[in-house]
């Protein structure tokens, strides 16, 4: 037998909501197969049939229809089942894995915004998913008011139970990713996503360069 190709890399794509991270990910999907890379789209909440199930839960209904504890708990479990069924094996078979959001936005907002303790949401991490962290994860950054119009006009004027959350909550989201990026310099970046998207996405692959093969 011959060895067991080296493992993939784990990127992850992180910021409030309408900063451009769907967007992103298409853009250096794209890139990354261009050189001839094997590369999965995903997102969280979701990314598997169970945690798609979760992601409805999540989103729908009354904004108080769970408390940060309860609410915590089922992005845990959406991601113990996404790490486990698509992204684990896609690390193991080489492949790179885009990410739409992951734990920092566990910590940013169920932590950083809603007042749980970030060793508890990456106690519940290590439980669910063995702590899998990502190789690289960018962090868009927009002001709030930006981010909410590019939302809006993306949604003609619907919120989920987040989007529909005050501008303080938002506000306390973006600080938590912000001193996030201060303690982890090495994995987080800050990308300013305030250009259009094809300079942006530049930004992008500039930051992940090295871990090209
Ligand atoms: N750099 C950009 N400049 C202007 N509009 C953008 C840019 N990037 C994305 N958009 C638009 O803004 C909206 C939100 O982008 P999206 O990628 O869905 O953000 P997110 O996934 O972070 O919520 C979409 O309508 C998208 O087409
Ligand atoms: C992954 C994750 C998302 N969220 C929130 C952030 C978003 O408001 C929502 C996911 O909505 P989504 O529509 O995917 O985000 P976006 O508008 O950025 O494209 O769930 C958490 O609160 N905790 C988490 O762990």
């Amino acid at each position: 037998m011959g060895a067991p190709p080296p493992r993939g890399k784990f990127i992850t794509l992180e910021g409030g909501e309408g900063v451009g991270k769907s967007t992103q990910i298409r853009l250096l999907g794209e890139a990354l197969r261009a050189r001839g890379l094997d590369v999965v789209e995903t997102r969280e909440p979701g990314g598997t049939e169970g945690a798609e199930a979760i992601r409805a839960l999540l989103l729908g209904g009354a904004a108080d229809r769970w408390n940060p504890q309860a609410e915590a708990l089922l992005f845990a479990a959406a991601r113990a089942d996404h790490v486990a069924r698509v992204i684990r094996p896609a690390l193991d078979r080489g492949a790179w894995v885009l990410c739409d959001r992951f734990i920092d936005s566990n910590r940013a907002y169920q932590a950083g915004a809603s007042g749980l303790a970030d060793d508890d949401i990456m106690a519940a991490h290590r439980i669910g998913s063995g702590g899998l962290m990502p190789d690289r994860t960018l962090l868009l950054t927009l002001p709030l008011d930006v981010a909410a119009e590019r939302a809006m006009q993306r949604d003609a004027g619907r919120a989920d139970r987040f989007g529909a959350r005050g501008r303080a909550f938002h506000e306390a989201v973006n600080a938590a990713f912000m001193a996030q990026a201060a303690q982890e310099p090495a994995r987080i970046r800050i990308i300013d996503a305030t250009d259009g998207a094809a300079i942006v996405s530049a930004r992008i692959q500039t930051e992940i360069e090295d871990l090209l093969p």
